[in-house]
C-alpha cells in the first residue's frame, strides 16, 4: 500500500534521528577515555559492567549540565593541554622525580591522596581545599588525618603556574603526579586523559562517612567500592596499593590486643606477624600517628637540611612550607608503623603473598581472603605479577576518571588549597 507523503517524511525524520543517535553514542564511546581505545594483549578484557558504568556516567554528566541551563559538560581529552600548556606533563613528571629523590615516601603519599580525592565526589581536587569560614575541609575529617603530599602538590602547582598561569587544574596535577608515583614505586604506567577541573567545595561530611574503614569487613568494603562502580576484582586490585607506604599502629592496634572486645588478638592473624606487630606497637603505645620534626630523616635519601636547598625546589614556595614536614618520617624513625615493603619488582605481589599467609596488616586487607571471588584474585595476583600490573593500570585509570568535573563546570584554582 503506498504511503502518504507525511508518513514517509515522518519515517525519514525518525531514521535520521536514529542514525544521529548512533553516531553520537559511538562518538562518546571513542571519545570517552582510553578505556575504549587502550587495549592490552593477553587474556584481559574489560567487562561490560565497567563500560556501561562510564557511558552512564557520561550521559548523567551531560543531562545534569543541560538541566542547569549550562552547555553540556565536555569529556576528558587526550593531551588536553597540548596547546595551552604543552610542558605541563613534563613539569609534573620532573618535579615528582625531584621530590621523590629527596623523600621516597612522597610516592605512597601521593597515591593515597589521589585515592582519597577521587573517592569523595570524584577527582576534583576537593581534598586539597583548606577550611574557610562556612566550609569545613576534607583534610580535617578523621579518615584524612594522616594524609600527606599536600605540599608536594603545591610545589608542583607553583612550578606549573610559572609556565602557564591559570591553565592546569589541581585535579589533573594530582592524578598525573599519582601516576608518576606509581611508576617510581615499580607499578605500571597507565594513560590518562586530562581536562579535569577543580571543585569549588570541600566535602568534609562525605569524607568522614564514605571513605572505607580499615576495620571494615569484606562486605562493607565491597559495598563501598561497588558504590563507585568497582567490582570485586577491581577492589582487590586497588587495595594492592597498600604494598607501598606505611600503616600506623592506631589502624590495627585493636587486632593485636583486644579484637572485637574479646581481650584476645584477631584469630586470623598469623602468630609470627602478631609478634612482629606487637613489638612495633606495644599495648600502651600512644595511638596517635606521630609527626616527625621538620627535616628529620632516617631514610637513605637525603633530606634538605637548609632553607636554601629547600627553596631551590621551587622559588614560588615560601621557605616556611614544610613539604609536609618531609612527609612525616621514615618507618625506621618511628617504630610505630608497619609496611608490606612492596616497592620495585615486588609492587603488588608482596601484598597479596602476605594476605595468603595471614599477614595482612589492616583487618580490611586480610578480609580480602574471606570471600570466594576476592580470595581467587588475591591468589592470582600473588603468583602473576604481570597480570597484577595490567589490572592495576586499568583500575587506576578508572579511579582517576571517577566523576570528573569538566568545563563549563568547576574552575582552575591558582592555589590548590583555595577556591579561585
Ligand atoms: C578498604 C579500602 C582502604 C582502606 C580501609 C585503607 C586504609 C588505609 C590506612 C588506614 C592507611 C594507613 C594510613 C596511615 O597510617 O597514615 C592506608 C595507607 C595507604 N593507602 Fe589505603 N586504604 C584503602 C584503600 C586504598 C586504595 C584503593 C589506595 C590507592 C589506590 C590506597 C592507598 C594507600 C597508600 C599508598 C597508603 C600508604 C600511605 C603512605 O605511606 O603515606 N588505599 N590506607
Ligand atoms: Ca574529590
Amino acid at each position: 500500500m503506498p504511503r502518504s507523503f507525511s508518513e514517509s517524511a515522518t519515517m525519514r525524520t525518525l531514521s535520521f534521528f536514529i542514525v544521529l543517535l548512533c553516531v553520537w553514542i559511538s562518538f562518546r564511546m571513542t571519545n570517552r577515555s582510553n578505556h575504549f581505545s587502550f587495549s592490552f594483549s593477553s587474556s584481559f578484557s574489560l567487562n561490560s559492567k565497567s563500560n556501561s558504568f562510564w557511558i552512564f556516567q557520561d550521559i548523567l554528566l551531560d543531562s545534569e549540565a543541560l538541566e542547569d541551563g549550562q552547555a553540556p559538560a565536555r569529556s576528558l581529552e587526550y593531551d588536553f593541554y597540548r596547546e595551552t600548556c604543552p610542558e605541563a606533563d613534563k613539569i609534573i613528571r620532573a618535579k615528582v622525580h625531584q621530590l621523590f629523590k629527596i623523600k621516597a615516601s612522597l610516592a605512597p603519599a601521593l597515591l593515597r591522596l589521589a585515592f582519597h580525592d577521587c573517592f569523595i565526589e570524584g577527582c576534583d581536587a576537593s581534598i586539597l581545599l583548606d577550611a574557610v569560614e562556612g566550609m569545613d575541609s576534607e583534610k580535617d575529617s578523621p579518615p584524612n588525618e594522616s594524609l600527606k603530599g599536600f605540599d608536594g602538590i603545591d610545589i608542583i602547582k607553583s612550578d606549573v603556574e610559572q609556565v602557564c598561569p591559570g591553565v592546569v587544574s589541581c585535579a589533573d596535577i594530582l592524578v598525573l603526579a599519582a601516576r608518576e608515583a606509581v611508576l617510581l614505586s615499580g607499578g605500571p604506567f597507565y594513560p590518562l586523559n586530562t581536562g579535569r577541573r577543580d571543585s569549588t567545595a570541600s566535602f568534609s561530611d562525605s569524607a568522614t562517612n564514605e571513605l572505607p574503614s580499615p576495620h571494615a569487613d569484606l562486605s562493607e568494603t565491597l559495598a563501598s567500592f561497588s558504590s563507585r562502580g568497582f567490582d570485586e576484582r577491581e577492589t582487590v586490585t586497588l587495595l594492592g596499593a597498600h604494598s607501598i607506604g606505611v600503616i600506623h599502629c592506631k589502624f590495627f592496634q585493636n587486632r593485636l590486643y583486644n579484637f572485637g572486645g574479646t581481650d584476645e588478638p584477631d584469630p586470623t592473624l598469623d602468630s609470627e606477624i602478631l609478634e612482629q606487630m606487637r613489638s612495633k606497637c606495644p599495648k600502651n603505645h600512644s595511638s596517635s600517628s606521630p609527626a616527625a620534626p621538620p627535616f628529620s630523616d632516617g631514610s637513605p635519601m637525603k633530606a634538605p637540611r637548609s632553607p636554601s636547598l629547600y627553596n631551590s625546589l621551587s622559588s614560588a614556595v615560601p621557605p616556611s612550607t614544610s613539604f609536609d614536614k618531609l612527609l612525616s618520617s621514615s618507618p625506621k624513625d618511628q617504630g610505630t608503623v608497619m609496611t608490606y615493603g612492596g616497592t620495585g619488582a615486588d609492587f603488588g605481589t608482596v601484598y597479596y603473598r602476605s594476605l595468603l599467609q595471614g599477614k595482612g596488616i589492616l583487618y580490611a586487607d586480610q578480609q580480602l581472603m574471606a570471600g570466594e571471588e576476592t580470595g581467587l584474585w588475591v591468589r592470582a595476583y600473588a603468583s602473576d605479577a604481570s597480570l597484577y600490573q595490567r589490572d592495576f593500570a586499568l583500575a587506576m585509570m578508572k579511579l582517576s576518571n571517577l566523576h570528573v568535573l569538566t568545563a563549563p563546570r568547576g574552575q582552575i584554582r591558582l592555589n590548590c588549597s583555595r577556591v579561585a
